[in-house]
């Protein structure tokens, strides 16, 4: 999946905060930081930052200031009723975790068959997606 120059994609998760950035050259950047401060050695070329987490909310207030400082527009995105062709399964829809619903959005993008996205982080998550988008439930299971 191509990222747009001078985006910044942040996944703040359980145990890490992954990233993915495309430079001013076009050159790809995907890693792994541990904390916001972490994000100051790639701010010089971003405009704006989507931001994926669920619950976090000091690390996400910390990374917000970090951008406001460095005059940089944020979005802390959340999980959808229905977009790009996928339609969530959750009835209360901010009870499914952005990550999932990104996880699955990512999938869909790529393919419009039937599919299951797995996610194995420090939890393993499970979901399942017809042909037509919709969502059709999933799971949660601890990792080791
Ligand atoms: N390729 C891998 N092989 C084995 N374990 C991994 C791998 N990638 C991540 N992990 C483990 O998954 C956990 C973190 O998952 P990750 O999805 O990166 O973070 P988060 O849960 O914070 O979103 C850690 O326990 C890490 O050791
Ligand atoms: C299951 C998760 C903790 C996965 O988080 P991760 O392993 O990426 O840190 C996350 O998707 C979450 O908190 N979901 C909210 C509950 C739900 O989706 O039903």
């Amino acid at each position: 999946m191509s990222v747009p120059n001078n985006i910044l994609l942040l996944d703040v998760g359980n145990t890490c905060i992954k990233y993915a950035l495309v430079d001013s050259t076009g050159k790809k950047h995907f890693g792994v930081i541990q904390k916001a401060d972490d994000l100051l050695a790639m701010l010089a070329t971003v405009k704006t930052c989507y931001i994926s987490a669920v619950g976090q909310k000091i690390k996400v207030k910390e990374i917000q200031t970090v951008l406001t400082d460095n005059n940089i527009e944020s979005y802390h995105i959340a999980s959808q009723a229905a977009f790009a062709g996928l339609t969530c399964a959750y009835q209360k829809i901010n009870k499914l975790g952005v990550d999932r619903w990104l996880a699955m959005l990512a999938c869909r993008k790529q393919y419009a068959g039937n599919f299951a996205v797995l996610d194995f982080g420090t939890a393993m998550t499970c979901d399942v997606v017809n042909a037509t988008g919709q969502h059709l439930g999933g799971w949660i299971a601890p990792m080791f």
